[in-house]
């Protein structure tokens, strides 16, 4: 029986109320993510004319506002809002997941310009990263603490940028602690990329 899965509710809950704590607006932290991927998009996308002294002296000043408010790892928002296509984080190619499970994850997967590497295919590290991401749901999903011992991929065909592309990916076979997965990239019907990944169940105790 699958356990459908897409949010987790209650650590969706203590972000929420980290948000709120941190006196945080819960809809405000979405903007300030998504408003980041976009200005990281126009900064690799930007020509001469750019007024890169102007755009400095601000993101000075972005960054004096941020300095006073660092928190310790736990209490971070960052990537735990599961709440949000993108878990709020800017660190990923996008991943909105349509279906998560604990055999599988499906969703659309969208390269920004940030990610370009060249000649319009997404950068090479870009593509596991995303790969890692969905894997990571599905391990997620199991309600398991693992981590990746390996992610192997292979491209078969340019990753484009700035196109809804479709990522699945599975789990093959789970012996003891190990998982083994495979996940699969593609642009309409052409296969872009493909990975076999291996993600160990962590020991009690471990960090
Ligand atoms: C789902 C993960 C969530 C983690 C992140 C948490 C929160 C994030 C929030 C939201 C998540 C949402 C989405 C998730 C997004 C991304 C997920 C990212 C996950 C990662 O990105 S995580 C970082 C990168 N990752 C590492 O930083 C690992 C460094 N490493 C280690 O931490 C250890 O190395 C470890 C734990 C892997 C194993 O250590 P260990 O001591 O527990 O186990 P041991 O070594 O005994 O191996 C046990 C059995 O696995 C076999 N084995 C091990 N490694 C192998 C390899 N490479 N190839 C072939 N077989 C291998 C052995 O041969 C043995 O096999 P056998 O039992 O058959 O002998």
């Amino acid at each position: 029986m699958l356990a459908l899965f897409r949010v987790d509710p209650p650590a969706t809950r203590s972000r929420e109320a980290k948000c709120q704590h941190a006196g945080m607006s819960v809809d405000g932290y979405r903007a300030m993510t998504s408003a980041l991927r976009d200005f990281l998009d126009l900064v690799a996308t930007a020509g001469p004319g750019a007024d890169v002294d102007a755009l400095t002296t601000d993101l000075r000043r972005w960054t004096d506002r941020l300095a006073p408010h660092r928190v310790d790892e736990s209490r971070r928002v960052f990537g735990e809002r599961f709440d949000l296509p993108d878990r709020g984080q800017t660190m990923t190619p996008l991943f909105v997941p349509r279906l998560v499970t604990t055999v599988r994850a499906e969703g659309v997967a969208r390269f920004g310009e940030y990610f370009l590497g060249s000649n319009g295919a997404a950068h090479g590290g870009a593509v596991p990263l995303l790969f890692d991401e969905v894997l990571g749901h599905v391990v997620l999903a199991r309600g398991l603490r693992a981590r990746t011992a390996y992610l192997h991929t292979e491209y078969r065909a340019i990753t484009p940028i700035g196109r809804d592309l479709t990522v699945r990916a599975r789990v093959d076979r789970v012996s003891g602690r190990k998982l083994f997965l495979t996940a699969e990239l593609s642009d309409g019907d052409a296969v872009c990329a493909e990975s076999e990944a291996l993600f160990v169940e962590l020991r009690d105790g471990a960090p």
